[in-house]
C-alpha cells in the first residue's frame, strides 16, 4: 500500500520482526541442548554450565519479547495512521462525487466504506501483513531446523502436509463465501437501521414501530442462522485440525522413541524437534489467519480504490471565474432538456428557456412534479442538462468554475438544511471563511433576517445547538405536502422533503430555521438568489417577519423563486409558469390571470397559493 510504504516505522518494524523471530525460532535448538546438557551429565558439576545456560538464554529471550512488543507497538500505531490517511482521502473523494452519485449510492454504504473498510484495509497491510510475515518466517525456518534436527522424522511429518493443506483450501473457500453471504446480510439489517432510525418522525406518525422492529429483527435473525452456519464451519474444521495436529504429535513421539530406542536421536533432539513442530503448527495456523485477513482486506481495498480513484462526472474546482467587477448576475436557460441520470427515461425539461435578468425578481409557478425545483438544481450545477445551455451573463455555465459559480448563488429552501451545531456557526456556514466571521456580523445578519429576537430568547443564545438536522428549531408544517417516502433508487434533488416536520396536531409558531437560513444567505451576500418558498402559512406575525426578511434578502439580487404565495407572485418582476417540461406562459401576474384559457388562470383556480 502506498501509505504503508511511506511509513518510516515501517522498515523498524520489520527489523524488530526479524530479531524477534530470530530469537524466537532458535529457542528450541537451545532448548534442546539444555535438555541434553541436563542428561548426559549426571554429575555434580553440570549444575555450573546450567545455570549459565540458562541464564544466557534467558537475557536472549528478554530481547525477544522486547524486540516483538515493540514491533507490536509500531505495527499498531503505524496502522492507524494509514487508516486515519484513507479515511481522510476517501472522505474527500465521496465530498468532490456529483450529486447524481448520491443518488445511486446509498448513505450506509459510504458510511462503511468509511469506517470499517478503512479500518480493514490499514490492519491487512500493517498488523496483519507483519504477523503473516513472522509466520511465513517461523515456518519456514522451522520446518529447515526440523530437517536439521532429524530429517528422518521431518519426511515423516512433512508428508501429512498436503493432504491438510487441500482441506484447509476448500474449507478457505467455503468459509469466504459464507462470510460474504453474511456480511451483505448484516449490511442490508444495518441500512434498515439507518433509515429508520433517521426518519423516525415519520415512522412515529405512522405507528410503524413494532413493523419496523419486526422487520430488523427478522434481518438479524437471518443473519444469525448465517453466523451459525459459519460457527458450524469453523467449529468442524478447528477440530479436525486440532485432532490431526495431536495425532501428528502422538506419531512424532512414537517415531521418535522408537530412533530415541536405535541411538538414532537423542532426548534433547526430539524435544527440539517437538518444539519446532509445535511452532509450524501455530505458524501455519497464523499463516491461514494471515491468508483470510488478506483477502478481506484485499476486497475492501479493491472496494475503496474504487471511490478513491472514481473521477467525479462534474468538475469539482475548475473551469472559468468571471470577472468580478463586470459581473451581473443575469439567468438565462436556453433549449433545455433534461432526465435525472437516475431515471434517464422519464424526461423533466424539454425545450425549456426562461431569461432572468439581472437584478430581477421571477416567480416560477407549475404543478407540483412539473420540475420547478430541478430548475434550481440545475442552476447550481448539480446536474447538467442533455442539451441545451444555462448561461450566466451570457456564459455557459459548464465552462464556469462550479466552486466559483455556488459562491455566487445563494439558496434558501423550504425546509432549510442546520447542522447540529450552534446557531451561530449555522449562520456563519455561509461564509468563504467562517473563522473569520465575528459575533457581530452574526448578530447583524440574524437581526435584518428578524432572527436576533428569538435566538436571543433561548437560554444558550447564539450558542444554541440545533438538533441534528435542525429539530430543534420550529420549522414549517409539511407533512401535507411531502410525505417521506423511503428510499426506492434515488433520492429528490434541491428541497427534497425534509423529515423534520412537526407532529401533527401541534401548533405551527414558525419560521425560525427559514430565517436562520436566511441569515445565513444574508451572510453569503449572492448576487444570485434561488429560494423555494415555504408551502405552508405561518401564523400571521411569522408570515410577516419571514416575508420581511425574505423581502430584504431579495434586494438588489437576481431572484429566482418558486413561489407558493400570491403576494410573491404578485410582486415579482414576472411570473414564469412551468408546465409538461417548458415554460408555456410568462408575463406579469395580471397578464397572465387575464388569458381566459391561461393555464396559469387554471393553476390559480386549482392550486391553493397561499394569500399572505
Ligand atoms: N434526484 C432525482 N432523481 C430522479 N428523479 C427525480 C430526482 N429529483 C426529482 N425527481 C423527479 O423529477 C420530477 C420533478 O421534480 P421536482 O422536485 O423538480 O418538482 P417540483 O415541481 O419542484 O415539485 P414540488 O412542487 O412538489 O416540490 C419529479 O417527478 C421527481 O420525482
Amino acid at each position: 500500500m502506498e501509505g504503508a510504504a511511506e511509513d518510516p516505522e515501517h522498515p523498524t518494524a520489520v527489523g524488530f520482526l526479524a530479531v524477534s523471530s530470530v530469537i524466537t525460532m532458535s529457542a528450541p535448538f537451545f532448548l534442546g541442548k539444555v535438555i541434553d546438557v541436563i542428561y548426559t551429565n549426571p554429575t555434580v558439576d553440570y549444575s555450573y554450565n546450567l545455570t549459565h545456560l540458562c541464564l544466557v538464554l534467558s537475557g536472549v529471550f528478554l530481547c525477544g519479547a522486547a524486540a516483538n512488543a515493540v514491533r507490536v507497538y509500531l505495527m499498531q500505531t503505524s496502522g492507524q495512521r494509514i487508516v486515519n490517511r484513507l479515511r481522510a482521502s476517501l472522505f474527500s473523494s465521496v465530498l468532490r462525487q456529483e450529486v447524481a452519485f448520491f443518488d445511486k449510492t446509498r448513505t450506509g454504504e459510504l458510511i462503511n466504506r468509511l469506517s470499517s473498510d478503512t479500518a480493514l484495509l490499514g490492519r491487512s497491510v500493517t498488523e496483519n501483513l507483519s504477523d503473516g510475515l513472522r509466520a511465513g518466517a517461523q515456518a519456514s525456518v522451522g520446518i529447515g531446523m526440523m530437517c536439521f534436527v532429524s530429517p528422518n522424522l521431518a519426511t515423516f511429518v512433512l508428508s501429512v502436509v498436503p493432504p491438510i493443506s487441500i482441506l484447509a483450501v476448500i474449507y478457505g473457500r467455503y468459509l469466504r463465501k459464507l462470510t460474504k453471504v453474511t456480511q451483505d446480510s448484516l449490511a442490508q439489517a444495518t441500512q434498515l437501521a439507518e433509515e429508520r432510525i433517521g426518519n423516525i418522525r415519520t415512522v412515529r406518525a405512522f405507528g410503524k414501530e413494532i413493523t419496523e422492529i419486526e422487520k430488523y429483527t427478522s434481518n438479524v435473525d437471518h443473519v444469525m442462522q448465517l453466523a451459525r452456519k459459519e460457527a458450524f464451519a469453523r467449529a468442524g474444521f478447528f477440530g479436525a485440525t486440532g485432532l490431526s495436529g495431536n495425532l501428528i504429535v502422538l506419531s512424532v513421539l512414537y517415531k521418535g522413541g522408537l530412533l530415541m530406542g536405535s541411538a538414532h536421536m537423542t532426548v534433547g533432539e526430539l524435544s527440539s524437534f517437538l518444539m519446532y513442530a509445535f511452532w509450524v503448527g501455530l505458524s501455519v495456523g497464523g499463516l491461514s489467519s494471515f491468508y483470510s485477513e488478506l483477502m478481506k482486506g484485499l476486497g475492501a481495498g479493491g472496494r475503496l480504490w474504487e471511490l478513491l480513484e472514481r473521477e467525479p462526472a462534474l468538475p469539482f474546482n475548475e473551469g472559468v471565474v468571471l470577472n468580478e467587477k463586470s459581473f451581473q448576475g443575469a439567468l438565462e436557460f436556453k433549449n433545455v432538456h433534461f432526465a435525472y441520470p437516475a431515471r434517464p427515461e422519464v424526461p423533466i425539461f424539454q425545450d425549456f428557456s426562461l431569461s432572468i435578468p439581472s437584478g430581477s425578481v421571477t416567480a416560477l409557478v407549475g404543478p407540483s412534479g412539473s420540475g420547478k425545483s430541478t430548475a434550481i438544481s440545475l442552476l447550481l450545477r448539480l446536474y447538467d442538462p442533455v442539451s441545451g445551455t444555462i448561461s450566466l451573463d451570457g456564459r455557459d455555465i459548464r465552462q464556469l468554475n462550479p466552486v466559483w459559480l455556488r459562491s455566487k448563488i445563494g439558496t434558501v429552501s423550504q425546509e432549510p438544511i442546520l447542522f447540529s451545531c450552534s446557531i451561530a456557526e449555522n449562520i456563519a456556514y455561509g461564509a468563504d471563511d467562517p473563522s473569520l466571521v465575528t459575533a457581530a456580523q452574526v448578530e447583524k445578519v440574524a437581526c435584518v433576517a428578524n432572527a436576533a429576537a428569538f435566538i436571543r430568547n433561548f437560554p444558550q443564545g447564539f450558542n444554541t445547538v440545533v438538533g441534528e438536522k435542525g429539530v430543534l428549531l420550529s420549522g414549517p408544517f409539511r407533512y401535507r405536502d411531502s410525505p417521506a417516502l423511503f428510499r426506492s433508487g434515488s433520492t429528490r434533488g434541491f428541497g427534497a422533503p425534509s423529515l423534520s416536520g412537526r407532529e401533527k396536531g401541534q401548533p405551527v409558531v414558525g419560521g425560525q430555521k427559514q430565517r436562520i437560513a436566511i441569515a445565513r444567505a444574508l451572510l453569503k451576500n449572492p448576487k444570485i438568489l434561488l429560494l423555494d418558498e415555504a408551502t405552508s402559512a405561518l401564523d400571521a406575525e411569522n408570515e410577516y417577519l419571514v416575508q420581511q426578511a425574505l423581502d430584504r434578502l431579495m434586494e438588489g439580487r437576481t431572484v429566482l423563486i418558486i413561489a407558493h404565495r400570491l403576494s410573491t407572485i404578485k410582486n415579482a418582476n414576472m411570473v414564469a409558469v412551468l408546465d409538461q417540461g417548458k415554460i408555456t406562459e410568462y408575463g406579469k401576474h395580471e397578464e397572465l390571470l387575464s388569458k381566459p384559457d391561461g393555464i396559469y388562470r387554471k393553476l390559480m383556480n386549482k392550486q391553493s397559493f397561499i394569500s399572505a
